[in-house]
């Protein structure tokens, strides 16, 4: 069972010192405002993503007056590192550094809801390229071969187009580009395909009020019905006058509609994060299908927006789906089975 078991800061935001030691299932994280419940929650997330969800300064997550914050845990007995020095970022796995962020998100699969997580819904199509893309680093063992090339090419390209140089500097990339940029596109699609029917069955049981169906429409990022070498052909005086590449991978897109509207109009903010749990609910299914052991849930502030049948609800889901999750709350009263909970009080 992907599980993890222990957690521990060392100038990490309002922490000088921190060490908790985590159970399987439900794990509540107690405290007035500013008592530092977030900032575990970021702890982690940076640990996994390599990003924070608040900041995109790093340094600002080193404890006021010290030059070095560090995150460790303990995952299914592996030891994973993160610490920040005012110039640099180090990574540990076992006692050993690492290059790439990928080795410790691999081994910490994390699935994070916060109170802005609607976003997903109601912003551009990046954060919900992010979910796709989240989905296809963990589904499919070739993903990385493909994205990291395929990016590699598609920022030289800019770097050409942005320069103003010759047509040919700019199309040496498009070889690699469509290669990389096709099978993307493939495994986005066949991933979307995998988790619709557990997508339809988590929206069934958070959301049985809403009897419209659910659609789900991809965009590739390029116009239907081309390839995308064809695609790149027929944007190259656009690209050339807006020193971009204006097609792509880049530029895909997921929307979900219930009944043909989109999700962030037919639903209220509760519901659409309820959405948005179906959403990593279903991606969590899909995780455990392919590897035999659950994700990681992170929830910062449940009772934001969920009333207390749905907060409750959720949370049977998790311990049914037997998802180990971090559920942080200002107080112990906003959590409904929160006696069996292993509790840190802050
Ligand atoms: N680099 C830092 N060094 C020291 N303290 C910091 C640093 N960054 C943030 N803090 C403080 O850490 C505290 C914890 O903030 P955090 O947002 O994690 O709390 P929270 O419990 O989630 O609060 P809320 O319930 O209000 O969302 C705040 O008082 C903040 O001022």
């Amino acid at each position: 069972m992907a599980r993890l078991e222990q957690l521990a800061l060392t100038n990490f935001r309002c922490f000088e010192h921190l060490n908790w030691a985590l159970a399987p299932g439900f794990n509540a994280v107690l405290g007035a405002n500013a008592a530092g419940k977030t900032a575990i929650v970021e702890a982690l997330w940076l640990l996994a993503t390599g990003r924070s969800f608040r900041t995109a300064r790093l340094n600002q997550v080193i404890r006021h007056q010290q030059n070095q914050a560090v995150v460790f845990a303990q995952v299914e007995g592996h030891r994973l590192g993160w610490s920040r020095t005012l110039q640099a970022t180090t990574l540990r796995l076992d006692g050993q550094s690492v290059d790439t962020q990928a080795q410790l998100s691999k081994k910490l699969p994390l699935q994070l809801l916060t109170p802005e997580s609607h976003r997903l819904l109601e912003e551009g199509p990046r954060l919900r390229r992010q979910y796709l893309d989240w989905g296809g680093f963990y589904h499919f063992s070739d993903f990385m071969a493909h994205w990291r090339p395929w990016r590699r090419a598609l920022k030289q390209r800019n770097q050409a187009l942005r320069l103003g140089q010759p047509l040919q500097a700019v199309q040496v990339w498009d070889g690699v580009l469509i290669q990389h940029g096709a099978a993307l596109d493939v495994l986005r699609r066949a991933y979307l395909e995998e988790i619709l029917p557990p997508l339809q069955r988590f929206v069934g049981a958070l959301l049985p009020e809403v009897t419209a169906s659910l659609s789900v429409h991809y965009r590739s990022g390029w116009r239907q019905g081309l390839t995308l070498a064809e695609a790149l052909q027929e944007s190259a005086p656009r690209d050339r006058e807006q020193r971009t590449t204006t097609v792509g991978p880049h530029r895909a897109d997921v929307r979900f509609r219930f009944d043909g509207v989109d999700a962030e109009v037919a639903l209220s903010r509760g519901q659409q994060k309820l959405f948005v749990c179906a959403l990593l609910l279903a991606q969590a299914k899909a995780f455990q299908q392919r590897h035999g052991r659950p994700v990681v849930m992170l929830i910062d502030d449940l009772p934001a927006e969920l009333d207390a049948d749905h907060r409750a609800h959720l949370l049977a889901l998790l311990a049914e789906q037997g998802i180990q999750h971090v559920v942080t709350a200002t107080d112990a009263a906003l959590l409904p089975g929160v006696e069996q909970a292993n509790t840190l009080q802050l």
